[in-house]
């Protein structure tokens, strides 16, 4: 039997028990602290069996993935160098920044047990093991740090284990996974937080800037909406990589200024330009850190059961829908319903099935 303990069984920790359990020859054990947590990881069957004993959660595991913020990992990896831990036992992490949690490995005396630096580059808005699914790293880059340390044969190990998430493996320096994650993932949620705080004051004053906030401002700063402290923890780990960006930032924004300044409308319209040919160039279909959000809008009638009806349809044809949203419901008019896709394909589908219905669809 391979057992698999993995501390900290949330959004990433229980979808990554989620694609292991039930698994041939393998057995996933849940830890948490609190035991109201551990009777939630076995109500919902995430794991096998859950404990609030770390000794028991690790004995004889052949991997562990430390699951929680990225502020605790360096403690729970002390703890677990002084535990008698199977020889060969893989450690991993799925923490957001890679650099201060290889160090922390590096420092420790860790007997015939690798520490392999780990990535799962999705997610979502929503933390908490509710929130977990089997097919969240479906397609998506899964990024693994392993130092000059680890042995070939223990990395294979690993890496064949993480086949069962259906990610894209790929090795990178942990110093390096830093900078870059950093800017295309760290500072964007930066700026979204900036920007929804400074919009907020303006809005304390005026309500019309709520009130007009819907669409693209709604969608630009979705993910202003992280777990605090889980960001807290990611921002102070990346601190030097985030001030370097940050400086870079107030460069890009004081451009702006002198152009403005300038009234340079020829040097603005190579900015949007020179961005829309590099954003033309990303690829599409591949699920990035910042997971897309596809939405279409539909018209409809305002009667009871309509959204029902709706629902029914995309789910008999197994259409997920990640959120759904009425914009609109008056009784004089007919309202809107925003629906939310996760999958491309699955708003395509949705599109034409809804318009196959006599659905007035817009996207
Ligand atoms: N949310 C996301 O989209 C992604 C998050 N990550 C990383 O994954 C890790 C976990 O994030 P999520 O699963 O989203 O968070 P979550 O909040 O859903 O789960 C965190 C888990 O850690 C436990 N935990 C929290 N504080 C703790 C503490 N002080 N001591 C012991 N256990 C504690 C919680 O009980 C929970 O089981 C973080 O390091 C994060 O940087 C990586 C990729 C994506
Ligand atoms: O799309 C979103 O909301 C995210 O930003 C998810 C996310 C958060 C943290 C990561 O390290 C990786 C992915």
């Amino acid at each position: 039997m391979t057992k698999i303990a993995i501390f900290g069984v949330g959004l990433i920790g229980g979808s990554l028990a989620l694609c292991f359990k039930g698994k041939p020859g393998i057995t996933v054990v849940g830890h948490s602290n609190n035991p109201q947590s551990v009777d939630r990881y076995l109500k919902r069957q995430v794991v096998d069996q859950a404990t609030t004993s770390m000794e028991e959660a690790a004995a004889d595991a052949d991997f562990i993935f430390l699951c929680g913020p990225v502020g605790i990992l360096e403690e729970y990896l002390i703890k677990l160098s002084k535990l008698q831990l199977k020889p060969g036992c893989i450690i991993s992490d799925v923490g957001s920044t890679k650099a201060s949690v290889a160090a922390s490995a590096a420092k420790l005396d860790l007997d015939h047990v690798y520490f392999i630096g780990g990535h799962p580059m999705a997610g979502k808005e929503k933390s908490g093991v509710e929130a977990a699914t089997s097919h969240l790293f479906e397609n998506a880059f899964y990024v693994l740090t392993p130092s000059a340390a680890v042995p070939e044969e223990s990395y294979r190990r690993l890496e064949e284990l993480l086949e069962w998430t259906r990610a894209i493996l790929i090795k990178v320096d942990a110093v390096l996974h830093d900078e870059v994650v950093g800017a295309i993932s760290h500072l964007p949620h930066i700026i979204a937080v900036a920007l929804v705080n400074q919009i907020a004051a303006y809005n304390e004053n005026n309500h019309l800037y709520q009130d007009l906030a819907a669409g693209g401002f709604r969608d630009i700063t979705r993910i202003a909406s992280g777990d605090p402290i889980m960001w807290r923890d990611i921002l102070i780990n990346n601190r030097d990589v985030m001030l370097k960006l940050l400086a870079d930032w107030n460069e890009e924004v004081a451009r702006f200024i002198k152009l403005l300044q300038d009234q340079d409308g020829i040097e603005i319209e190579k900015q949007f330009q020179k961005a829309g040919e590099f954003r033309s160039s990303l690829p599409e279909r591949r699920k990035g850190v910042l997971t897309s959000v596809y939405e279409i809008y539909v018209d409809v009638p305002d009667h009871p059961g309509i959204i029902g009806q709706i629902t029914m349809l995309l789910g008999n044809q197994r259409i997920n829908l990640s959120n759904i949203h009425i914009i609109e419901s008056r009784e004089d008019t007919p309202g809107v319903l925003r629906l939310s896709f996760r999958e491309e394909c699955h708003m395509d589908r949705a599109l034409e099935l809804l318009k196959q219905e006599n659905y007035t669809v817009h996207v």
